[in-house]
C-alpha cells in the first residue's frame, strides 16, 4: 500500500523496519537476524565498494580471499579477545547425517585465519609491508536486538590486514584508512562523523589502539560506530610469531593494522536521511538519481510526451547521470510520485503537455520538495547542479541536526540531564578505566548504559584545572559519551 504507517519522530524503530522494506532494500528472512539485501541496497554497497577498492589499490593494497572456516585451534589462540566474544562464534558441527570429528568455526573476523600465513609468508624485511584486504561476509551470532544493516548475524564488510617493519608506518596507515572511512560517510552517504580514538575499555581488546569514525542518530540519541581502523601493535605478531629479519640482520616482530567498514553504513544513512515519505538517498549513492515520469493528459500528444521522456533519459545518461523513466501504464503519475519518493530517488522529472509546449521539464527535489521548471536546453548541466545541491544540503542538514544534539557538560548532574535528553555529550574526562566502568554502572537502565564513544582528534581547549565530570580528578581529554547501538 501507499505510505508508511509509522512516523519517524513517533516510533523510530517501527518506522525504520518499515522503510527498509517499503523502500525495497530489505526482505525479512526466516532466520532471525538475517536479511535479504535487495538490489536497491546492493547497488549502494557496490558504489561504496567501487570507491574504497580503487582507493586501497592506489595504496598498493591487494585483495585476497581466505576461507570462511576457522579451525578451533587458531581461534582460541587469541584468547583475551576471543573469550569475550565466544558466544557469538557460529560453529559447523555436522555434514549431512554425520557429526564432524572436530567442529569448525565460521569466521567472525579473519585475524586468526590469516595470521598463521602471514607468519609463513613474512621472512625478511623485503617481504614488508604486506597489505591485504578481503571483501567478504562474516557471521556473529548476536543476541541483542537484530536490526537490518545495523546489527545482523551475517553482514558484508571489507577487512584490511597489514604488516609493517615499523610502528610509524602502521600509525600512518591507520589514519589514511580512517580518512577513507570519513569520506565514505561524509562525501558519499552525506552523514557527518567524528574521528577519534576509542578508550581502553571500548577498543578492540586484541589491539594496541582503535581509531573510529563515530556517527550519531538524533532520533534515538544514540551514537553508532561507523567504521574502525586499529593498530594491533605487535600483539598478534607475538601470538602468531610473525617475525622478519630486519636490515641489521636482527629478528624483529612486525607492526600490524586491521580495519573494516560494513553494510552498517547503509543503515546509518537511512536512519539519518529518511523521512515519513520513505528513504532519502544522497545522489552519490543512488542507483537511480533521476526518475522521469510521463504525465499524459487525456490524449494530448501522448506520444510526444513519451518521446520527450526518452530523450530526457538519454541526454542525462550521456552526461553521466543515472536516469530512468517509469512508463508503466498500469500506475497513475500520482502513484509513481509516491513510489519513487518511498525509494528515495533524489530528483523527479515530470513531463506533461504544458512542459512539452514550453520546452521545459518540471523537476521536484526529494530532499526539500522544491519544484522548479528547467528548460530542456541545458537540462543535463542544470540537473547536475541540482543533484550536487541535494548532496550538499543533505550533509548540511544532517550536520546541523547532529551539532544541535551535542551538549558540553562539566558536572555529573549536567551529564545525567543531557543523557536524559538524548544528547551527544562532550565531557572532560580523567581517562581512567574504572571511572568509565563506574559511569556505565551508574547509568545502567532499560535504555542501556552510557559509554565513551570516542575521544575526538579535534580536541577543544582544556583549561588548566578542568576536572573530570565523573570523578572530579584532573581531566585529561574531552570525550564524547552517550548511549550507543
Ligand atoms: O573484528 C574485530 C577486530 C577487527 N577485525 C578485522 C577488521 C577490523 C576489526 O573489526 C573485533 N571483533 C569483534 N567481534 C568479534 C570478534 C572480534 O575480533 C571475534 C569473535 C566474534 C566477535
Ligand atoms: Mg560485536
Amino acid at each position: 500500500g501507499l505510505g508508511l504507517s509509522s512516523k519517524k519522530d513517533e516510533n523510530f524503530g517501527e518506522w525504520y523496519s518499515e522503510v527498509v522494506v517499503s523502500g525495497e532494500m530489505i526482505e525479512y528472512y526466516d532466520i532471525s537476524g538475517c536479511y535479504i539485501l535487495r538490489p536497491w541496497a546492493m547497488s549502494i554497497w557496490e558504489i561504496l565498494q567501487t570507491f574504497f577498492d580503487a582507493e586501497i589499490k592506489k595504496m598498493k593494497i591487494k585483495n585476497s580471499y581466505f576461507p570462511l572456516f576457522v579451525s578451533p585451534g587458531v581461534l582460541q589462540k587469541e584468547k583475551d579477545h576471543i573469550e569475550g566474544f565466544a558466544p557469538e562464534v557460529a560453529w559447523v558441527t555436522k555434514s549431512g547425517e554425520s557429526d564432524l570429528e572436530v567442529p569448525i568455526a565460521i569466521r567472525p573476523t579473519s585475524e586468526t585465519v590469516m595470521y598463521p600465513y602471514f607468519s609463513k609468508w613474512i621472512r625478511g624485511h623485503r617481504d614488508l609491508p604486506l597489505r591485504l584486504n578481503q571483501w567478504c561476509n562474516v557471521v556473529r551470532w548476536e543476541f541483542s536486538n537484530p536490526t537490518p544493516f545495523i546489527r545482523s548475524r551475517e553482514f558484508l564488510w571489507q577487512e584490511g590486514h597489514t604488516a609493517f617493519a615499523t610502528k610509524e608506518e602502521a600509525d600512518a596507515e591507520v589514519l589514511d584508512i580512517l580518512e577513507l572511512y570519513r569520506r565514505i560517510y561524509e562525501e558519499f552517504l552525506a552523514v557527518p562523523v567524528s574521528k577519534g580514538k576509542k578508550s581502553e575499555l571500548e577498543k578492540f581488546a586484541g589491539g594496541l589502539y582503535t581509531t573510529t569514525v563515530e556517527a550519531f542518530i538524533p532520533n534515538t540519541g544514540r551514537g553508532i560506530q561507523g567504521a574502525t581502523s586499529h593498530c594491533l601493535g605487535q600483539n598478534f605478531a607475538k601470538m602468531f610469531e610473525i617475525n622478519f629479519e630486519n636490515e641489521k640482520g636482527e629478528k624483529a616482530m612486525v607492526w600490524q593494522n586491521s580495519w573494516a567498514y560494513t553494510t552498517r553504513t547503509i543503515g546509518v544513512m537511512i536512519m539519518v536521511h529518511g523521512d515519513d515519505k520513505g528513504l532519502v538517498l544522497p545522489p552519490k549513492v543512488a542507483a537511480t538519481q533521476v526518475i522521469v515520469i510521463p504525465v499524459p493528459y487525456k490524449d494530448a500528444n501522448t506520444q510526444g510526451i513519451f518521446d520527450a521522456c526518452a530523450t530526457t533519459v538519454k541526454n542525462l545518461n550521456e552526461s553521466g547521470i543515472r536516469a530512468e523513466a517509469d512508463y508503466r501504464d498500469n500506475y497513475s503519475p500520482g502513484w509513481k510520485y509516491s513510489h519513487w519518493e518511498m525509494k528515495g530517488v533524489p530528483l523527479r522529472i515530470e513531463i506533461g503537455p504544458k512542459d512539452l509546449a514550453n520546452n521545459q521539464v518540471r523537476a521536484v527535489r526529494r530532499d526539500n520538495g522544491a519544484k522548479t521548471d528547467i528548460p530542456v536546453a541545458n537540462l543535463a548541466e542544470q540537473v547536475k547542479d541540482v543533484l550536487a545541491s541535494i548532496q550538499q544540503n543533505l550533509f548540511d542538514v544532517a550536520k546541523q541536526k547532529r551539532d544541535a544534539c551535542v551538549q558540553v557538560v562539566k558536572t555529573w548532574d549536567e551529564f545525567a540531564e543531557a543523557l536524559s535528553q538524548k544528547k551527544l555529550i562532550l565531557a572532560p574526562w580523567c581517562d581512567e578505566e574504572d571511572v568509565e566502568k563506574d559511569v556505565k554502572a551508574r547509568t545502567k537502565g532499560e535504555m542501556g548504559a552510557a559509554k565513551t564513544l570516542c575521544s575526538p582528534f579535534d580536541q577543544p581547549e582544556l583549561p588548566e584545572g578542568t576536572l573530570c565530570f565523573a570523578s572530579g580528578k584532573p581531566a585529561k581529554k574531552w570525550t564524547y559519551w552517550g548511549r550507543s547501538y
